[in-house]
C-alpha cells in the first residue's frame, strides 16, 4: 500500500463568476505520484476543525508553494502592501496541521510558502518583500525568464551546511555544498528563525532556504526553492521527494503495525 500523503489546498477564484475552489497545482499531485510514490489526498483550507480527524489518516504531509502569504498578523509583522495576495483559510490550516504533524511525528515536506508557513507555526517572522531591504537579491520571479523557464530554470545557487540533513540524504550525487542551482519564485522569506527551525542552506545573500525542525519525531524539512518543478531532470530535486517518501512509508508502516487498544467488554 502506498502512504497517503497530504497536500494543502489553496482557495482559490476561478472562472466568471469567481468561486473560491480548494486548489493544487498538479505539480504537487505528480510529485507525490512520482518520487514520492504515494497517493495524494488533497487536504482543503477549512481550518483547524478538519487537523484532529485529517491527520491520523496521513502518513506524510506536503506543504505547497503558493502566490498568497501568510498573514502578517500571525507572526506579529507590519500590514502587507496594499495587493499582496493573502489566504486567510489557508493559514487557518495549515498553522494548526503543521504543529499538529510535528507533534505526532507525522513526516512533512514544506515548500515555498509551506517553508514560510513552517517558520511562522513554530514562531518565528518573516521578511516580506526580500528585495527591497539592503544588501539583498531579487528572489521573486526573474521578469527576464520565459515563464515555463522560471519553474524549471535556475536562479541562483544555494550554500549548504557540509553536515547537515540535505548533505546525507543528497551523499553519492553530484553535488557541491557551496554552490546548489536552485530555482526562486518568491518575494518574502524567513527573517527570525523560529527557535526549533535550524537553517541549513542559504543563498548568497543571506536567505534561509533550507531548514530543519529540531527534535521532530519524524522527517521534517523546509526548502524555499520548488523541487517539483525540476524533479525529472535534477537528480537533487529528486532524491528529497524520495527520502521523504521512504518516510511516509515508515510511518504507514508504524502507523498499521500500531497496537490495537483494547476495548471494554459491553
Ligand atoms: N507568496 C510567497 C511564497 C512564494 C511561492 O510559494 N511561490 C510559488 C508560486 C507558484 C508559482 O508561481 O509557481 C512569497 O512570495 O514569498
Amino acid at each position: 500500500m502506498r502512504p497517503l500523503i497530504g497536500i494543502s489546498c489553496c482557495v482559490k477564484a476561478f472562472g466568471a463568476l469567481a468561486m473560491p475552489n480548494h486548489a493544487v497545482s498538479d505539480h504537487y499531485i505528480r510529485v507525490v505520484l512520482g518520487p514520492i510514490g504515494g497517493v495524494p489526498v488533497l487536504i482543503p483550507a477549512a481550518g483547524e476543525g478538519v487537523v484532529a480527524e485529517l491527520l491520523p489518516h496521513l502518513d506524510g504531509l506536503l506543504l505547497t508553494g503558493s502566490r498568497s502569504n501568510v498573514q502578517p498578523a500571525l507572526y506579529a509583522g507590519p500590514p502587507h502592501l496594499e495587493g499582496t495576495p493573502e489566504d486567510a483559510e489557508r493559514d487557518s490550516t495549515t498553522l494548526p496541521l503543521i504543529r499538529s504533524a510535528l507533534s505526532a511525528g507525522v513526516p512533512l515536506l514544506a515548500i515555498c510558502r509551506g517553508f514560510q508557513e513552517l517558520n511562522v507555526a513554530l514562531g518565528g517572522t518573516l521578511d516580506q518583500r526580500i528585495q527591497d531591504l539592503p544588501n539583498r537579491m531579487d528572489h521573486s520571479t526573474p521578469v527576464d525568464q520565459v515563464l515555463p523557464k522560471v519553474r524549471t530554470g535556475k536562479a541562483h545557487a544555494v550554500r549548504v551546511a557540509a553536515d547537515g540533513t540535505l548533505a546525507r540524504l543528497w551523499s553519492g550525487l553530484d553535488w557541491r555544498p557551496d554552490a546548489v542551482p536552485v530555482n526562486s519564485l518568491h518575494n518574502q522569506g524567513v527573517c527570525q528563525p523560529a527557535p526549533r527551525l535550524i537553517p541549513e542552506g542559504w543563498a548568497p545573500d543571506g536567505t534561509i532556504e533550507a531548514a530543519r525542525v529540531e527534535g521532530a519525531p519524524g522527517f521534517a524539512y523546509g526548502v524555499q526553492w520548488h523541487p517539483e518543478y525540476d524533479w525529472q531532470s535534477d537528480p537533487l530535486s529528486r532524491r528529497l521527494f524520495e527520502v521523504f517518501g521512504a518516510a511516509a512509508r515508515r510511518r504507514a508502516v508504524e502507523k498499521d503495525s500500531m497496537p490495537i487498544p483494547a476495548v471494554a467488554a459491553e
